[in-house]
């Protein structure tokens, strides 16, 4: 099954357009990688996708549940890291888990197994009773995908979750997902890195708002550079 359709997604902010007529769909295991430069309207589509606006014109499914008319069911089986970090700096590692794992309404002794599961899968089961304040910001991140996994989601939602770490960070990371991927996770990774990308990746290029192009990566960089496709599609150079 599908594991997110976006059908003719339009949306703006008063008299300004943002998306226009925005389709796709995300095939279950996969890492599909939506490549826009800054402005190009990533966020605001995964805020449509997540649930915190409501767009405008077109329809959202999460695994077949409608984002409109069922967005409890779609948001069950979701889990997303945002572009803003989002943990209470002033809990432990363990007690920001906790709360997010109530939300999603899990016991407690499943909670607590939960967590222990998901941060020995990302490195860190020594470090639950640290404050996240005390935390490098690549460690905070993977408490964030944690914390995004609690739930069991078949779908991941990274908006451009990398920002500001350093290279290894961001290759641990991002190596954490493909991991997750091949163990049957499906994820929508929103980015503007092309360093990101791997050739097999299915690819989403948005530009001011549209969908310029889709399709493997690697089917965009042949007889060229991934970096001069994308500069000629989004009107950089070349
Ligand atoms: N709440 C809002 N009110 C008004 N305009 C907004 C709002 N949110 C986003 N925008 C505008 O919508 C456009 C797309 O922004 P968005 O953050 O979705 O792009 P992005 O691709 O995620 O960019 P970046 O890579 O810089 O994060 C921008 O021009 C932005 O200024």
């Amino acid at each position: 099954m599908t594991a997110l359709f976006v059908q003719g997604v339009s949306h703006g902010f008063g008299r300004r357009q943002v998306l226009s007529d925005v389709t796709f769909s995300i095939p279950p295991a996969t890492m599909t990688v939506l490549l826009g430069p800054n402005g190009a309207g990533k966020t605001t589509l995964v805020s449509l996708v997540t649930g915190l606006y409501s767009a405008h014109h077109g329809d959202i499914q999460v695994f077949g549940h409608s984002m409109r008319e069922a967005p409890l069911l779609g948001l069950a089986k979701m889990g997303v890291v945002f572009q803003m970090p989002t943990l209470d700096p002033d809990l432990t590692v363990s007690d920001n888990l906790a709360y997010h794992a109530a939300l999603h309404g899990l016991s407690r002794s499943d909670a607590r197994e939960r967590e222990r599961i998901e941060l020995e899968r990302l490195g860190i089961p020594d470090r639950r009773l640290e404050k996240v304040r005390t935390l490098s910001g690549g460690l905070r991140r993977r408490v964030e995908l944690a914390r995004a996994l609690l739930h069991r989601p078949s779908l991941l939602i990274v908006d451009e979750a990398t920002a500001g770490l350093d290279v290894a960070s961001r290759r641990l990371f991002l190596e954490h997902v493909r991991i997750l991927c091949q163990e049957g996770i499906s994820v929508l990774w929103a980015t503007h890195m092309l360093d990101e990308v791997a050739p097999h990746d299915p690819l989403l290029v948005l530009h001011q708002g549209r969908l310029c192009w889709s399709g493997r990566a690697a089917n965009l960089a042949a007889g060229t550079s991934l970096a001069d496709a994308f500069l000629w599609l989004t009107g950089g150079s070349k």
